[in-house]
């Protein structure tokens, strides 16, 4: 079953203050560095004692080790890094800084591992793929160290040589050694434009256009990502000029946001724990630091940790009007959903359903969450606690709703599984693992959802129709072919201005004018996900 990891990162990004937590700034030219963080050149114990220098170039430090080992569980057992580092993290009693530095390491990694390997080809003596894979990861490792990270060149080589020697043995050491040395013969910069050099600018000045293979390497996505993301933009309404800052906001660190559950938790309560208020969601605070999951009000439920994108398209769906009436805001008191009956129709983890349940309780409206997979289900449980009596959990297919219970609900939502190509800054390791193929996996299931979801909503009722991806096949095309086979069968569709509802309902023109009538968000253009959003009435 194609479907998403949970939403979102967690872990990212837990102490940017950390040794390896520094803001990766490696582009600049060799020999201009600030200052360089100091786990780097300590492979001592995690909690700071020293070994004797002899014994420190033997051993790796716990917080190499920690990402190791999850680059292996992501590499061999197909894990999810999101979902493994905090274990190991927990495990290595790592915190703080060195925490901050094994994620900074981690997920930097995952991301750059096209552009490292295209570096390390250039290197090793026999293609990559003729070594042992613990060694490659290894390679890597103390290649992101030596491009992108404040790590004195001698530490970077002399700790991920321990690394080496301790996982893999003192083989693979005498390799990684000879390979790692010559890593820092180009900064980051040079690499890139020795690999993917940048097109030459036309006689009068104007930038060339960049090949797509080309912006595959210099910014370590796969080529098919690429393509398929500039001719996103330009389906979507944007300019191509806008895929280089596309790409390198997916290789950023993304922001932490987290939702205060209307109803159930006031914003002002969150920020003072720290924290801004968000830029677009009514209900958002942004972290500066600090790890969510210590918050009272998130191991209570009354705040989760949810990307802005995600906060905006469950607010537009209650925002939309019903039976052609104007959209409306969110905020309290704002609009009467009395007696309303929502639906979310894909609801596992439980992230859109947390603030929905939490919407409906606040509103005297009521719902249902559906959710394929049993332990995804339970996920969505625990996210709608403080709102159950309002907000039913079922385990089941969504794609019988419709049948099942035709025209049962006021407001449908469809988030449906996909690629997740607009959140790749929040899963390092996706772009390697998704394929074209996936694509023809998913359009019958997206299809079959929308449809369900088109059925299960009364004559008037609003669906929302939502991607992590802004791929076109998952986006324009599955709408505009379920709404052309609805028509067929009978039942008209109308296609709502996603754009002035969401602007309506959080109260902030969030897309301008490359909107419409579709909401499609980026992570350079918004600094959320690359959610998309287009809104669908039932005719009568
Ligand atoms: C993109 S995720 C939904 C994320 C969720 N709405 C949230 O905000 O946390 C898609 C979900 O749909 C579920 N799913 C896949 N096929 C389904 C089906 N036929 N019926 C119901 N759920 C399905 C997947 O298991 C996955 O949990």
């Amino acid at each position: 079953m194609p479907e998403t990891p949970d939403r979102p990162s967690r872990g990212e990004r837990p102490d940017r203050g950390g040794p390896g937590g520094q803001r990766p700034d490696r582009s600049g030219p060799r020999g201009q560095r600030p200052d360089r963080g100091s786990t780097g050149g300590r492979p001592g114990g995690p909690d700071g004692t020293r070994a004797p220098a002899r014994e420190r170039l033997r051993q790796a430090d716990a917080p190499r080790t920690a990402a190791y080992q999850v680059l292996r569980e992501v590499d061999g057992n197909d894990a999810y890094a999101n979902l493994v580092l905090p274990g190991v993290l927990a495990r290595h009693r790592l915190a703080g800084r060195d925490a901050g530095f094994a994620t900074e390491l981690t997920y930097g990694t995952l991301r750059m591992r096209g552009l490292y390997d295209a570096v390390l080809a250039t290197l090793v003596d026999r293609p990559l793929a003729m070594l042992d894979a613990a060694t490659l990861d290894v390679l890597r490792l103390g290649t992101h160290q030596l491009l992108a990270m404040r790590v004195p060149d001698h530490a970077a080589v002399a700790s991920t040589v321990g690394l080496a020697r301790q996982e893999v043995g003192t083989g693979a050491s005498g390799l990684v050694n000879a390979v790692l040395r010559k890593v820092p013969e180009r900064d980051l910069a040079g690499w890139q434009e020795l690999l993917a050099p940048h097109a030459p600018a036309a006689p009068d000045g104007t930038p060339g256009v960049e090949g797509d293979a080309a912006l595959a390497v210099r910014h370590s996505h796969p080529e098919w990502v690429v393509r398929a993301l500039r001719q996103a933009l330009v389906g979507h309404g944007r300019s191509p000029a806008e895929l280089e800052a596309l790409l390198a906001a997916d290789n950023a660190p993304a922001d932490v946001s987290l939702l205060a559950r209307p109803g159930l938790l006031d914003v002002a309560d969150l920020l003072a724990d720290g924290g801004r208020a968000g830029t677009w969601s009514p209900f958002a605070v942004t972290m500066d630091s600090g790890s969510p999951g210590g918050l009272r009000a998130v191991r209570e439920s009354r705040a989760r940790v949810q990307d802005e994108g995600s906060q905006l398209v469950a607010a537009a769906l209650v925002g939309a009007g019903l039976d052609g009436a104007a959209a409306s805001s969110v905020l309290d008191g704002a609009a009467d959903h009395r007696g309303e009956r929502w639906l979310d129709l894909c609801a596992g983890p439980g992230g859109k359903s947390s603030l929905l349940s939490a919407l409906a309780r606040r509103d005297g409206a009521s719902g249902v969450a559906v959710e394929l997979a049993p332990h995804r289900a339970r996920l969505v449980e625990q996210a709608v606690r403080g709102a159950e009596d309002v907000w039913q959990v079922r385990t089941g297919d969504g794609r019988t709703v419709g049948e099942d219970e035709p025209g049962g609900y006021d407001r449908a939502l469809v988030d449906a599984p996909c690629t997740g190509l607009g959140a790749l800054r929040r899963r390092p390791e996706a772009r390697w693992r998704r394929t074209p193929g996936d694509l023809a996996g998913l359009a019958g299931l997206q299809r079959s959802l929308l449809a369900s979801a088109l059925g299960a909503v009364r004559p008037g009722g609003v669906v929302a129709y939502v991607t992590c991806s802004p791929h076109l096949a998952e986006t324009t095309a599955v709408v505009e072919d379920t709404v052309r086979r609805a028509a067929k069968d009978g039942t008209q569709v109308e296609v709502l201005d996603a754009a002035a509802v969401l602007d309506a309902a959080v109260g902030r023109e969030v897309t301008g004018s490359a909107a419409g009538p579709h909401v499609q968000l980026w992570p350079h253009a918004h600094g959320t996900d690359g959610m998309f959003l287009a809104l669908l009435r039932r005719g009568a």
